[in-house]
């Protein structure tokens, strides 16, 4: 996961292969609290890993539920078999509505039922995401219930501690209009207390109907069938008990499944992109994203549990829909409507004021700052793309909202080449935590696009600290290219050749299939930890004198240039300036000056435990720099676009804060 302030985009040029998914949050949700008032261990894989499964998790422990974690994405899970084993408890569930509004319901009706008090919190915005009228639904059934905060919202506290009379017999009416996560909420938590057969009657249009079928869908699964007539009437038939299936499989995430469809429809390719997980036999409402997509220009086949897609019609076709059944997914298509041959209109999508965010007036924001026309309503949205001259390199505010952060992606492949920057990535973590990995994974930029930050400088002038830092900051790959010059040393050395001329050509030879592989900090030859044999003052002296070899040189180019990878690059050495990358947006000289250097050297070789005397790392890294700066081949020079940067008198996070802004003066992002 990206975990940096923001994460800024190359502009993406085409895209293909494979996605597998991670599984449904709403199914994973569900399923957790199912098996938790089951009676039986239930087994559930290939579950979601979330900011929203894990509140959800950690809850379901405080009610004292057994919850096993079996490694990757499996659980099991101890039912509680309706019974309450913990009686009071205050739970914290984040911003998470699919486990608040279910959590409500069942704790409501428990606590009633055996005497149990209950208090549920979340993030303020979950305190702005009204419940008033599943509250009113579980007050009619006769649950004590109390606002903490502001009547209609989150804080609650459910239940007195004592028993309360439930009243059973009259419908509960419930209006459809607001959030159907209010009905699946009842519907979850009725049959704990089905003495009697009980009436939910739907007051009005049900929204999000899909959303309905998976709790249905689902409560079978768990031995409940409720009778439904039409929309409007669902009854819980007395007797209901939740036994478990003993294991549980959760389906790939429809909504997530958009940015890829909307992808393979968007981005020029050869094989076109693959999603594995969820495909047409899906139960979730949102696996329907697929006809919207096809009807903007998306070509789609698939099976059971996978999708292909390719592009169709391009650009894109405007389309005007009502999209009540995939409210979560049409924000893709609003993104989509980016590269239509018009106005898109997305309607009847209400709900999008109460989500995360308001993300009406989320996406109309967004959208414009990227050049778009956008008119919103109180339920629609219309979009109107750039003209071709119209395009901005928009920072991309995502208000804690996962899905403006994914979908907004897809506008890396702006027909202008203009990069894109997305604030807080680290949003997506509501549901897919690695969504700019898998991104990455199928899309292609051109390499002259991926940036690259240069720095280079003598030794222990600072280089990997700050190379490191930079490439924390920005999410970006790092490039140690000495590292590279050390494992070749390495290599050679344990081949029995000489570091010197005479085996210039066998080192290159062996430096061109260097089995080098990188696994944080420690560098591997051939799968073995070489770090500490090439960290070593030795190690860094015999590197120099590879390095010298211009045939050697020659050997690792290749090499460097692959670590240019998305979103970017910040590369250390000593030509990553002047010959790796000479196209480079930004090159940063770095020095101090050599007594400051020996110091700095010498009080890390001592926090290492390694002694060594001042004098004797001085005499070195003077050698060393004399090696490496008067080299025929690529020596240690500034590249003339080069800004130096002295930092004798600076420190670490001076000096990492200085070259962002440098950096920052670079990007196009400014005022947008
Ligand atoms: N700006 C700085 N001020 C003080 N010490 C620094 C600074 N930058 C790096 N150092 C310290 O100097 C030592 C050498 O830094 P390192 O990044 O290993 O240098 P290089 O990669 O150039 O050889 C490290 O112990 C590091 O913490
Ligand atoms: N791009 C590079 C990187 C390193 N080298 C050579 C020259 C250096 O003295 C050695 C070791 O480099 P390294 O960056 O690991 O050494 P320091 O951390 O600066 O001490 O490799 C090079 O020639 N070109």
């Amino acid at each position: 996961m990206y975990s940096t302030h923001f994460l800024d985009l190359p502009p993406l040029r085409s895209a293909g292969g494979s996605v597998t998914l991670p599984g449904s949050k709403s199914i994973s949700n569900r399923v957790l609290l199912l098996a938790a008032l089951s009676a039986g261990e239930t087994t559930l894989h290939d579950l979601l890993d979330s900011d929203d499964t894990r509140v959800m998790l950690a809850a379901l422990e405080t009610l004292g539920c057994g919850i096993e974690r079996l490694g990757g994405h499996s659980v099991k899970v101890r039912g509680l078999a309706g019974a309450l084993p913990v009686k009071a408890a205050y739970l914290f569930l984040g911003n998470a509505g699919t486990a608040m509004r279910p959590l409500t319901a069942a704790l409501a009706l428990l606590a009633a039922q055996q005497g149990g008090k209950f208090e549920l919190r979340g993030i303020a915005r979950m305190h702005e995401r009204p419940i008033g009228d599943l509250v009113d639904g579980l007050r009619q059934l006769g649950c004590p219930v109390d606002y903490l905060g502001n009547d209609g919202y989150p804080p609650l506290r459910l239940g007195t501690g004592e028993t309360a009379a439930l009243q059973l017999d009259a419908p509960i009416r419930v209006r459809g209009n607001v959030s159907s996560q209010f009905l699946t909420a009842l519907l979850l938590a009725l049959p704990l207390v089905a003495s009697q057969d009980i009436q939910i009657e739907v007051v009005g249009e049900l929204i999000s109907k899909p959303y309905i079928e998976i709790t249905l869908k689902l409560l079978a699964r768990f031995g409940v069938t409720v009778k439904r007539e039409g929309w409007q009437r669902f009854i819980i038939p007395a007797g209901s008990r939740y036994t478990s299936p003993g294991s549980l499989h959760v389906e790939g995430d429809a909504s997530s499944a958009s940015y890829f469809v909307a992808l393979g429809a968007i981005a020029e390719s050869e094989q076109g992109i693959t999603i594995q997980g969820v495909g047409l036999d899906s139960i979730q409402g949102d696996i329907r994203f697929v006809e919207a997509a096809q009807a903007m220009g998306a070509v789609v086949t698939g099976s059971a549990n996978s999708l292909q897609i390719r592009r169709g019609a391009w650009p894109l076709k405007a389309i005007d829909l009502d999209c009540n059944h995939i409210p979560d997914a049409a924000m893709t298509l609003a993104v989509m409507a980016l590269y239509a041959d018009g106005t898109t209109t997305l309607r009847n999508i209400e709900s999008w004021r109460v989500k995360e965010t308001d993300r009406i007036a989320a996406m109309a924001c967004e959208l414009r700052k990227l050049g778009a026309s956008v008119e919103e309503g109180q339920d629609y949205i219309k979009v109107t793309p750039p003209a071709a001259d119209g395009w901005r390199a928009a920072s991309i505010h995502t208000y804690d909202d996962h899905r403006v952060a994914m979908c907004f992606s897809l506008a890396a492949f702006n027909p202008v080449r203009l990069p894109l920057r997305i604030e807080d990535p680290k949003c997506v973590a509501k549901t897919f935590p690695d969504y700019f990995e898998a991104l990455f994974s199928v899309v292609q930029a051109d390499a002259e696009d991926i940036p690259v930050i240069c720095v280079d400088g003598p030794t222990a002038s600072g280089k990997g600290t700050l190379a490191s830092q930079l490439a924390a900051r920005l999410g970006y790959e790092l490039l140690d290219s000495g590292a590279l010059y050390r494992v070749t040393a390495h290599a050679a050395l344990q081949a029995g050749l000489t570091l010197e001329a005479g085996d210039e050509a066998a080192i290159a030879e062996l430096a061109r299939a260097l089995p080098v592989s990188f696994d944080g900090d420690r560098v591997l030859l051939s799968g073995q930890d070489v770090t500490d044999a090439i960290r070593s003052e030795t190690g860094g002296m015999n590197a120099s004198k590879v390095s010298v070899l211009p045939a050697v040189r020659a050997a690792l180019v290749e090499l460097q240039h692959g670590f240019r990878r998305l979103p970017g690059l910040v590369a250390d050495g000593r030509d990553m300036g002047t010959v790796i990358f000479p196209e480079a947006p930004l090159k940063v000289f770095l020095n101090a000056s050599a007594e400051q250097r020996a110091v700095r050297r010498h009080k890390q070789l001592i926090s290492k435990g390694v002694s060594a005397r001042l004098e004797d790392l001085l005499a070195d890294l003077k050698e060393r720099d004399l090696r490496d700066t008067t080299r025929k081949s690529a020596p240690l020079l500034p590249a003339q676009d080069a800004l130096p940067l002295d930092n004798s008198e600076l420190g670490i996070e001076e000096s990492v804060q200085l070259v962002l802004s440098w950096w920052e003066g670079r990007r196009p992002f400014q005022g947008a």
